[in-house]
């Protein structure tokens, strides 16, 4: 019934306008997915490795195709990314692309709900799924590797945590960003778009946690429910190595500053979550951090129920790329207590899972995440859904984010 009878690859357009990876895979009872890779700007220099789309897309032809076509069932996702590891054969997707493989085991997944009849989040989540639903982190205001001339931190965040409803969540962080429109033509500010729908204004980043501030507690003011406030500082962008500072433009601070001034944000601000806010390589700096204002590692999941008021999260993006070694490195080491996850970074869903896996055992948060260069493809709804993530990061509007958004709006819906 779920016997993979064809794998088609393609390049199409993302977000960008770069060319991925698209991948169709069909059953032999006549179940398809299709799924396409996204694309990061500000990547971890551990992840899984991505290829040009055009030799990712001959490499998975001549070495992963012999091994799934009339090898494998797309309803035994193991088995898939098994066969994609096997045909990879390097640990890291050099060999095919981690970007072919991510495209093959998500469109698997696809066609395997699709011959079973099930919605995704269902088939990858099981029966008992789909009655809880992530808070949407909405990237409002950014910089960085996103925008140039505008802010050195990456992202500026709204985080819905009190909203009743995702569908209430998700239309809270669109009103914020509108908002921020408002109040930077108050102040005279042009503002172009990011990579990821976000204002690029070129304001400097204390300009940016004013304005995101009053944002936010306007539109919580006149919602009713708590919208935090978050940050993903994509701080190995700002590090450099040879100095061992960190460098905002004309400034520099030295590990120990970093550290002092992201805590000095936390409570100022009050920020309910921080991501990479050091190097990807500074466990230390992430422990010292995470003792500061990460509650401890023993705090409670937030899962469900967005996060405790005396813990801010701390999040490994690039410190942990979704790989679960280094993740129980952070684990032994109590850096961070909460870990984002793109399946592209590992390559697979089942790498993806295991991640979670060993979050969710040892208390750390999981935040399922899009990347800058996106397609409209949804599957990072289902997963968050099907794993019960307590967060979702997925932009706040723009069709390759709003694609994500409103299929969470269709899953509470009932209407996949
Ligand atoms: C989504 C992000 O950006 P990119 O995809 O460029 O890594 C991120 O850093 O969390
Ligand atoms: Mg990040």
């Amino acid at each position: 019934m779920t016997q993979v009878t064809s794998v088609a690859l393609r390049r199409v357009l993302d977000s960008r306008g770069n060319a991925t990876v698209e991948a169709d895979v069909l059953t032999d009872s006549g179940g398809f997915g299709r799924a396409a890779a996204p694309s990061g700007a500000s990547t971890g220099e551990h992840e899984a490795i991505e290829l040009p789309p055009g030799a990712a897309i001959a490499a998975a032809r001549e070495h992963a195709l012999p091994r799934l076509v009339g090898e494998v069932y797309a309803g035994n996702q193991r088995e898939v990314d098994a066969a994609l590891h096997a045909a990879d054969g390097t640990g890291n997707f050099s060999e095919i692309g981690a970007n072919s493989a991510v495209a093959i085991s998500m469109a698997a997944a696809k066609a395997g709900a699709d011959a079973l009849g099930a919605p995704l989040y269902q088939h990858l989540g099981g029966t008992f799924r789909g009655d809880s639903f992530p808070v949407p982190l909405g990237n409002v205001v950014g910089g960085g590797e996103h925008a140039k001339e505008a802010t050195h931190i990456q992202e500026f965040l709204a985080a819905p945590v009190g909203a009743p409803s995702v569908s209430e969540a998700v239309f809270a962080n669109a009103a914020v960003h509108a908002r921020i429109s408002e109040l930077l033509d108050d102040r005279g500010v042009p503002a172009g778009k990011g990579d990821e729908g976000a204002w690029a204004p070129p304001i400097s980043d204390g300009e940016a946690f004013e304005v995101v501030g009053e944002a936010v507690d306007d539109v919580e003011s006149e919602l009713g429910f708590e919208i935090g406030f978050g940050l993903d500082m994509a701080a190995a962008e700002l590090y450099d190595a040879d100095e061992g500072v960190y460098v905002y433009g004309d400034q520099t601070r030295s590990t120990a500053e970093q550290v002092d001034y992201v805590a000095d944000m936390v409570d100022e601000y009050d920020l309910v979550y921080v991501e990479d806010p050091l190097d990807e390589n500074d466990y230390e700096g992430f422990s010292a951090l995470t003792a500061r204002v990460g509650g401890g590692a023993s705090a409670p999941n937030a899962s469900g129920g967005g996060p405790r008021a005396d813990r801010t999260l701390i999040c490994g993006d690039d410190l942990f790329v979704t790989n679960v070694e280094r993740l129980q490195d952070g684990i032994d080491t109590e850096a961070g207590n909460a870990i984002l996850i793109k399946p592209n970074q590992i390559g697979t869903l089942s790498d993806a899972f295991d991640a979670i896996e060993l979050a969710t055992e040892n208390r750390y948060e999981t935040v399922i995440s899009h990347r800058s260069g996106e397609t409209e493809d949804t599957t990072i709804a289902h997963l968050a859904v099907a794993t019960d993530a307590g967060f979702i990061k997925t932009g706040t509007v723009g069709g390759e984010r709003t694609a994500k958004l409103n299929e969470l709006i269709r899953i509470a819906d009932d209407a996949v």
